[in-house]
């Protein structure tokens, strides 16, 4: 994979997912009781043998920078590898904030060419899946395409309109021609969504990048993919396996809750999901300590923790204090959330180093099909506070904020 460049789409902001992007782009959100989002393709990239990344980010970088580091953890540093961040810069000629996907990776097309290489491959640092690229590039090569688009079979029409959808002709199992493409329309009208997984071949990126420069929009679903049919040999190849788009608080929770159970989405023993354990002193904690009160089901956790309530249907990040008669169930719990004693949580999500005081209700009786209850990063949830499901906390709130026995659902308590 020497002749392949990864340009990792990480620079946007996504305002579906609340107080959990307030502080950090999407690709650095945490995931999984240990990872970052965007641990997903710099691990397939890895199995995938691509050592060459460019990481285009953009909005609140810091902790994606401070993960990423120079890329370790993914056995990209050497002479030939490395992960680099690309923020915008100013340059000799006009440039700017990357005003959308097609002019990221067009600010960079000189980062590119150091490497010469001989295909790009653009993929979004936003989604959850294992894949494995080279198959995809194999088929590029072999139909000798100029692009080739990844695509998942789109199976719950309700939410089709957020996605580039594709007409693909039915030639080989794993793709064909692509035939037709549209950004977002309001329906379904192909049955294919894109995964923002494009395989380019570099000159043609570079003209249809340097076409588009002067254009108003600049973005590879609504402005180059669809100019290019019938120009260029344009192809789709169709992923079979799992993807995870959690763009919304809910998607991201069940994407989530797909990694516990005996079958999880994505098997994390079988395909190794590589992060960097070098910050918040994850590596340097003590193992968690389970209490003779416990009761944990079907639960992922790391180490840091101390656990001597109850747990059920739960991912605990590193740190994470459940106190003696404390209940948590259907929750994601990020790093050093303490939930004292008699506080009672059903399909939550607590950022970092919140702290539910004693005998709060957060969510209760939510259920697996209720709406999820958000606290943002280090809020204090006041005593004997009742908080139904579906309300949104904001960050750094003290108890003095919870001025009534009881939140609604829908509410944003700020
Ligand atoms: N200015 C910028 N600089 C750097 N990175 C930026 C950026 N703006 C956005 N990004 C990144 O680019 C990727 C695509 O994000 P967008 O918000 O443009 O698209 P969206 O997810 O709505 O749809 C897209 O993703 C869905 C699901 O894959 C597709 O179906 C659809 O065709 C596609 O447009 C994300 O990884 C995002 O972080």
């Amino acid at each position: 994979m020497d002749r392949v460049v990864a340009m990792i789409l990480a620079g946007g902001r996504v305002d579906e997912l609340s107080v959990l992007t307030f502080f950090r782009p999407k690709s650095a959100v945490p995931f999984g009781g240990l990872y970052r989002v965007i641990d997903f393709p710099m691990s397939n990239l890895m199995h995938s043998g691509i050592e060459r990344a460019g990481v285009l980010s953009q909005y609140r970088p810091y902790s994606l920078i401070n993960h990423l580091d120079a890329g370790a953890p993914w056995d990209m540093v050497g002479r030939r590898r490395g992960v680099f961040i690309l923020p915008p810069f100013k340059g000799l000629q006009a440039s700017d904030w990357y005003k959308g996907t097609a002019d990221a990776v067009y600010q960079n097309l000189d980062f590119i060419a150091r490497f010469d290489p001989e295909l790009v491959l653009i993929i979004s640092g936003d989604h959850i899946y294992r894949m494995d690229y080279r198959p995809l590039i194999e088929f590029h090569r072999r139909h000798r395409a100029d692009l080739t688009v990844a695509f998942t079979e789109i199976k719950d029409i309700t939410g089709a309109h957020r996605f580039g959808q594709g007409e693909i002709e039915d030639t080989y199992p794993d793709g064909g021609p692509l035939v037709s493409y549209v950004e977002k329309p309001s329906q379904l009208i192909h049955p294919w969504a894109s995964l923002t997984i494009y395989v380019f071949r570099r000159p043609v990126l570079e003209e249809v990048l340097e076409a588009n420069a002067q254009e108003s929009s600049h973005e590879f679903g609504r402005d180059i993919i669809p100019k290019m049919l019938g120009i260029y040999r344009v192809f789709g190849y169709k992923h079979r396996g799992y993807w995870g788009y959690s763009r919304t608080i809910e998607e991201y929770w069940q994407t989530n809750m797909d990694l516990l159970g005996p079958l999880p989405k994505i098997d994390l023993c079988a395909w190794q999901i590589r992060t960097n354990l070098a910050h918040r002193d994850v590596r340097d904690r003590q193992p968690t300590i389970v209490g003779p009160k416990a009761r944990i089901e079907n639960t992922l956790f790391y180490n840091g923790g101390e656990i001597l309530g109850e747990v059920v249907n739960s991912i605990l990040f590193p740190g994470v204090r459940i106190a003696e008669g404390a209940r948590v169930k259907n929750s994601i719990l990020f790093y050093d959330t303490v939930v004292e004693t008699g506080a009672h949580l059903e399909k939550v999500i607590a950022d970092a180093g919140v702290v539910v005081e004693a005998g709060v209700r957060v969510g209760a009786e939510a259920g697996w099909d209720g709406p999820v209850t958000v606290i943002g990063r280090q809020s204090r949830v006041a005593s004997g506070v009742e908080i139904e499901p579906g309300v949104t906390i904001y960050p750094h709130l003290t108890p003095e904020a919870f001025s009534r026995p009881r939140y609604r659902s829908g509410e944003v308590i700020q």
